[in-house]
Formats: C-alpha cells, sequence, structure tokens
C-alpha cells in the first residue's frame, strides 16, 4: 500500500490492519475519527480529511474521536476494535456511557507544583488511566513557580513507582514529552481546572486554540476542514482535545484500581476471610502490614475510597439502566394504547 506512511501517522496499528479482510483493502479506505456531529463525521485518510456520513443502524452517540474505521469516501461503513477507550457515565440519560476518546496511547495526568497536587486524585486518575487501557504519565506543571520543584516530582514519584513522572513549565515543554507525543501516538490530557491543560496543549500542538467564547465563532465555518477534536502535535503525533475530559468520574474501574493498588490487593489476598474488610478482622493481612509500618494506613483508606465510589456509580448505572427499560416499556405501552385509540 503506497499510503503505508501517512496512515501510521495517523496512528495506525498492526491491530487495526488484523481486522481488515482483503476486500475490505480493495474496496473501502481506513480513517480516523477527527470530530463528531449529530448526523456528520469528520475524518482523517492518508489521503486527508473527509466529511462522512455515519453508518446505517448506528448511532453518532457510539462513534467516538479517535476511533479507526472503514469508509467509502461519502460514509462510514464499520468501526475497527479500539485499543483503548475513554468513556464517562453519562449523567442524568440513563445511557451507559458517554464516549471521550477512543486508541489513545497516553494520557497525560495533569497537576501542579503546589495545592492542586493531591494522591487521591493522582491514585484515582492512575486507576481510571488503566482501567481505558491507557498509559499514564503524571505531569507536574507550575515548576517554574515553585522553590522546590524536585520535592514534588518525589512525591509524584512515590505513588507509583512505574509511571513515569515529568516536571515542567507548561508553556515550555521542549522535548520533555516528546517520547510519548512522537508520529503515530495519540495522547489526551486529564486534570483540573487551571492546571495548565490548555497551555500544554497549546506548547505542544504550536497553535493556539481558541478559548470557549472565540471557539464559538469558530462553529461558523473558519475550522470547518481540520478535526476540531484530534490536534496535530510538533512532535508528530496527535491530541484528543474533546469536552468531558476534566469530569471524568471512576465507574466499571475495578481492574484499574487493582491494577494501581496491587500492593493491597496482594495482601487482601492473604487476609484469612475473602470478604475482609481490613478494619478489626482476626487475620487481617493488610492490617498487619500497617503495623509492621509497612503500609500507610492513609493509602489503605484511598484505595476503600475509591473501590466505594467505583462501586457506586458502577450500580448507579445498572439502576438507570433497569429505569430505561422500564421506562421504554411504559413508552412502548403508551405508543400501542395511542395506536388503538385511533383505531389502527
Ligand atoms: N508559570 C506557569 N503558569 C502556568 C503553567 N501552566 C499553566 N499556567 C497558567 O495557569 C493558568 C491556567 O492555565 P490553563 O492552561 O488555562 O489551565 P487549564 O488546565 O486548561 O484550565 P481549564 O481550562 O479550566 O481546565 C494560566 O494563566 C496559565 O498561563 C506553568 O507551568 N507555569
Ligand atoms: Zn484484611
Amino acid at each position: 500500500m503506497t499510503d503505508t506512511l501517512p496512515l501510521a501517522a495517523l496512528g495506525w496499528a498492526p491491530d487495526f490492519l488484523r481486522q481488515l479482510t482483503l476486500d475490505d483493502l480493495s474496496t473501502l479506505t481506513p480513517c480516523r475519527v477527527a470530530a463528531v456531529h449529530r448526523s456528520r463525521i469528520e475524518a482523517l485518510a492518508a489521503t486527508g480529511p473527509l466529511s462522512l456520513l455515519p453508518p446505517p443502524g448506528l448511532s453518532t452517540a457510539e462513534i467516538a474521536v479517535g476511533d479507526w474505521a472503514l469508509c467509502d469516501g461519502t460514509r462510514l461503513i464499520r468501526l475497527l476494535e479500539r485499543r483503548s477507550t475513554l468513556a464517562r457515565r453519562a449523567a442524568g440519560t440513563g445511557a451507559e456511557r458517554q464516549l471521550i476518546a477512543a486508541n489513545v496511547d497516553t494520557l497525560f495526568l495533569v497537576t501542579s507544583c503546589n495545592a492542586d497536587f493531591n494522591p487521591a486524585r493522582i491514585e484515582r486518575y492512575l486507576a481510571l488511566a488503566r482501567s481505558a487501557e491507557v498509559t499514564p504519565v503524571i505531569v507536574l506543571t507550575k515548576a517554574d513557580e515553585s522553590p522546590d520543584p524536585e520535592a514534588w516530582q518525589a512525591r509524584a514519584e512515590a505513588i507509583d513507582r512505574r509511571v513515569a513522572v515529568v516536571t515542567l513549565d507548561a508553556r515550555a515543554p521542549g522535548e520533555r514529552l516528546a517520547d510519548w507525543a512522537r508520529a503515530g501516538q495519540t495522547v489526551a490530557l486529564l486534570g483540573s481546572s487551571g492546571v495548565g491543560k490548555t497551555t500544554l496543549a497549546n506548547a505542544l500542538t504550536g497553535e493556539v486554540q481558541a478559548t470557549a467564547p472565540i471557539r464559538a465563532d469558530d462553529a461558523k465555518g473558519r475550522h470547518t476542514t481540520t478535526g476540531r477534536h484530534l490536534r496535530p502535535l510538533s512532535a508528530g503525533g496527535w491530541l484528543i482535545d474533546t469536552p468531558g475530559m476534566r469530569e471524568l468520574r471512576l465507574s466499571g474501574a475495578e481492574a484499574g484500581i487493582a491494577a494501581t493498588f496491587d500492593d493491597l490487593d496482594a495482601l487482601a489476598g492473604e487476609c484469612r476471610f475473602h470478604d475482609c474488610t481490613h478494619q478489626t478482622e482476626p487475620g487481617c493481612a493488610v492490617q498487619a502490614a500497617i503495623a509492621a509500618g509497612a503500609v500507610d494506613p492513609a493509602r489503605l483508606a484511598r484505595w476503600q475510597k475509591l473501590r466505594r465510589e467505583d462501586r457506586i456509580n458502577s450500580e448507579t448505572l445498572a439502576e438507570a439502566h433497569a429505569r430505561d427499560r422500564a421506562f421504554g416499556r411504559l413508552t412502548r405501552k403508551a405508543g400501542r394504547d395511542k395506536a388503538r385509540l385511533r383505531g389502527e
């Protein structure tokens, strides 16, 4: 294929190629979703930007920025299986989840060398990234404003020795994040308000993303052909910049939490009771480790809080689902009643 290079630069990987049949290859074109609108999808193909119709029978709510798909030039035909999915519970809609981004390789967990730094929050982000199957990297901004950025770096490293920590001035990241931002790589930013996500995104893309009021102006068509949410990085990769990243909550993240607290998870496996709550039970391996000074009790508390949060969010999700089904039955019945009244 002559377009192998540009596709690879878009993030195309063997995982996606493997999903194609020979027939697909001869008739359809791989493309990457750059923006999702109600009835139209912006995508990037080896040949350039495309504006596509959604596939028959698939709501655009099922399509995420970053998705790989096959298209026939005018219509998106089929989505390819994702390597990673960032989603959130859609509040109040009853819908199971709202897609935020697909096929993100690295999630920059952004916090600052100041009071925003909070181990519980970072652990939540780590669990979230892992449950989404995205590699986490902790980015500490505002190093230039801190008298001792190394101390913040050390605190972040102590949270999880397996995770890379980069301390920087978000306005001038230089090459510090380049390893994760190269051609073929896709990144996204997660962090609370004011930590420097916009600043960092602008520095990494070399473009100034207008702030909200000006973005509304963009909707009139100034940037209609370039995907608004899949932004090219100066280092060759892509940044997925979608609304909703700030409010990501844990739900269905049990595996991600277990991976982030794998030390406690392993200890819990040695407790005498398999449903041990690690409070006052006899034979509790976690409490024994705390007594021996090997485990910080605050970390146990954070682990339990996250598990509770995840459980509650996941439960509510199931409840919302049940309510939806009940509502579906009601509306179908109302439809039948109306039809009967009309004598149909
Ligand atoms: N000195 C310094 N200022 C920074 C740094 N990062 C961000 N800022 C400043 O902090 C303020 C907030 O940065 P933003 O990039 O808007 O933060 P954000 O995370 O995008 O915030 P939201 O859009 O509310 O989510 C701005 O005034 C930035 O210029 C940094 O590393 N050093
Ligand atoms: Zn226990």
